[in-house]
């Protein structure tokens, strides 16, 4: 895989994307192409329509009266804007009936359009027509350096696609944050996991998603150590700000939570201060601790001993006066 398919896919279901409209959706649902989990297939399973697939499938396009043939689209709308790195169209599955080609645009639209207000909209290529093969998928490294809202996705002329994934780095709406209490290290507000110790069973970034987690999987969990050290995770905030509650959830870490945790923050210097003592930990529960420091960060590193991970790791604060104004000098060169 590139480097890019590190970065959190700013069209996931789970981080608020929505497949608003397709041109077609007879054999199997626009909504299938943001799925969070793998694309799965079970050969054999004909429904009322034909074979079942996880996947967006179109009806085979046959041409009219002048010849004409037409493509396939879906409109999808970043559950997180953002500069897009890297798109991912994946053919899982889909063997005799994927499309030949496909491509990407983007644009960036303010407030909530509907779908016929985005056909107006700037649209900018950031996939060219490209060859699909089957069953297989197609990373494409993407090099605009805008904030993007919604993508569209074309098929050539028709078919079957499982999964599109559009990695890139989010640019949150700074009026949306300024002045307010938010979580400096939710994903949606533009932080994210920059370092970490072990991330054997599942990622870091998860501790940063919206909502609750449903299961294990979906937060973080690290492999049994079988040493003397910690498993550790490095934040890289929002932006900088000042931390004044944490909350270290460990829901559905019964057998496996750690025992306690720290906090320690980094300024932008570079330096390194405790924000929380060695803190004891119970499986299966949201701890929510007031911390006692104004100090400003830009990055935090929580330290959970010895082994397990993090459900959720929340950091309610308010961005500095500093954390503003990067904040805003980003969105405004992005927009623009
Ligand atoms: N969902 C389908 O049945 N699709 C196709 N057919 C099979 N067998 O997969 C097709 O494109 O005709």
């Amino acid at each position: 895989m590139t480097d890019f398919s590190s970065l959190p896919d700013l069209a996931l279901r789970t981080l608020g994307g929505s497949v608003i409209a397709a041109s077609d959706e007879s054999f199997e649902e626009k909504e299938n192409l943001i799925n969070p989990w793998a694309p799965k297939f079970s050969p054999e399973t004909f429904g009322a329509k034909g074979q079942e697939y996880d996947g967006w499938e179109t009806a085979r396009r046959r041409p009219d009266e002048n010849g004409h043939l037409g493509h396939d689209w879906a409109l999808v709308r970043l559950g997180l804007p953002g500069v897009i790195r890297g798109v991912v169209i994946d053919t899982a599955w889909f063997k005799g009936n994927y499309p030949p080609h496909a491509s990407v645009e983007a644009c960036a639209a303010g407030g909530y359009p509907s779908p016929a207000e985005l056909e107006d909209a700037a649209w900018t290529e950031i996939v060219p027509k490209s060859a699909l093969q089957g069953d297989a998928a197609h990373e494409f490294k993407v090099d605009v350096e805008r904030r993007f809202t919604h993508v569209r996705l074309n098929m050539f002329p028709d078919g079957g696609i499982a999964r599109l994934r559009v990695h890139g780095e989010v640019v949150p709406d700074p009026r949306l944050l300024s002045g307010l209490t938010i979580d400096l290290a939710a994903l949606e507000n533009g932080a994210r996991v920059t370092e970490c110790s072990n991330m054997f069973y599942s990622s870091p970034d998860n501790m940063l998603f919206p909502g609750s987690a449903r299961n294990q999987a979906e937060g973080w969990e690290t492999a049994r150590r079988r040493d003397r050290n910690n498993d550790w995770a490095i934040v890289r905030l929002a932006a900088p700000g000042e931390i004044t509650l944490a909350e270290f959830d460990t829901t559905n870490l019964k057998f496996n939570a750690p025992a306690a945790v720290t906090l320690s923050g980094r300024n932008s210097s570079g330096q390194w201060r405790e924000l929380l003592p060695k803190t004891h930990l119970q499986p299966d529960t949201r701890h929510r601790i007031r911390l006692d420091s104004d100090a400003e960060v830009t990055h935090v590193r929580v330290d959970i001993h010895p082994d397990g991970g993090l459900a959720r790791l929340r950091l309610w604060g308010s961005l500095t006066s500093a954390g503003e104004t990067l904040l805003t000098s980003r969105y405004t060169a992005l927009t623009a």
